[in-house]
């Protein structure tokens, strides 16, 4: 019997999607207030429609998806076989799917996530996970080692778009690093051997909010994807991705979730803000 297949690792499968489609990420957030203007039912029958609508509209075109997972959990187990359906067709459709979960536990118990989002097979299985390392790094050992052998990625929690983030992740350690300063520092030692090894980009990334002005105080120059949510409702504008991130700029993927879907029901209405905000994120980074 032949052994399945080494997958490609996620960074150099991301570098090849954002060469192909551009770098931008959508994020599918079926918020209550999103529902309700687009006419549906805050319920399932809702949820399914506006989830169906999104993927239809955009999976053909856009690199990455960032599907909320709460948006999906409130309805319970039909709602997770909502999420489960829309990350299979997304993915289906050439599309990379960062299920933004944003676990973290114990390592025993991080085993068990990482089994749900990156074990091959799995109903929820993603090309990537968000994940908390506030219970310290070593703590997601467990995903690190499926993601590397599934040929997934994780998005590790550094500097967060929200204000409230700070007050932990600006918070000094012992040896005197910020937290998130500490936290980009374990992911360029994770992606190192996979740079070395030729790979344009390293498969563990770093989530840092687009709204957070001069970053220049930290090394973002980890080797792999930087995710950069906050464009659109919380403030932040492609424009500002080179003054936020400077040099590591090219690695970004900037998330937009309520900018685009405020534009449905309508497909074509939902293509063409995805457009903009992809021109946008051309001009101001190039490419
Ligand atoms: O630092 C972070 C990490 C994750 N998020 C998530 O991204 C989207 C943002 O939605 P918008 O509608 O574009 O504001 C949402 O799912 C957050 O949970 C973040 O905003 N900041």
């Amino acid at each position: 019997m032949t052994a399945p297949a080494t997958p490609a690792p996620f960074g150099a499968r991301l570098r090849r999607a954002m060469d192909a489609r551009g770098p931008l990420c959508v994020g599918i957030d079926p918020h209550a207030s999103l529902l309700d203007a687009w006419g549906l039912a805050d319920d399932i029958a809702g949820l399914t429609s506006f989830t169906r609508t999104v993927v239809d509209a955009l999976a053909d075109r856009v690199a990455v998806f960032k599907p909320q997972s709460a948006f999906f959990e409130r309805f319970g187990s039909r709602g997770l076989a909502v999420l489960e359906d829309a990350t299979a067709d997304l993915r289906a459709a050439g599309a990379l799917v960062v299920m933004d979960a944003k676990r973290g536990d114990i390592g025993s118990t991080m085993a068990a996530y990482a089994d749900t989002y990156l074990r091959p097979g799995a109903p929820l299985f993603s090309d990537a996970l968000t994940v908390s390392p506030y219970l310290g790094y070593g703590s997601l050992a467990p995903a690190v080692e499926l993601a590397r052998a599934s040929g997934c990625g994780l998005f590790v929690l550094a500097l967060t778009s929200n204000p409230e983030g700070a007050e932990v992740q600006r918070a000094t350690a012992a040896d005197g690093r910020t937290l998130g300063a500490a936290m980009l520092a374990h992911l360029a030692a994770e992606n190192a051997a996979e740079r070395a090894a030729g790979s344009p980009l390293g498969s563990f990334g770093a989530v840092v909010g687009a709204t957070l002005g001069d970053l220049s105080s930290f090394d973002l120059a980890t080797g792999g994807p930087l995710l950069a949510p906050g464009i659109g409702a919380q403030g932040a504008t492609p424009a500002d991705l080179p003054a936020v991130f400077g040099p590591a700029v090219r690695d970004v993927v900037p998330s937009v979730s309520r900018g685009v879907l405020r534009h449905g029901p309508d497909a074509a209405a939902l293509r063409a803000a995805a457009e903009r905000y992809a021109d946008e994120v051309r001009a101001a980074v190039g490419g």
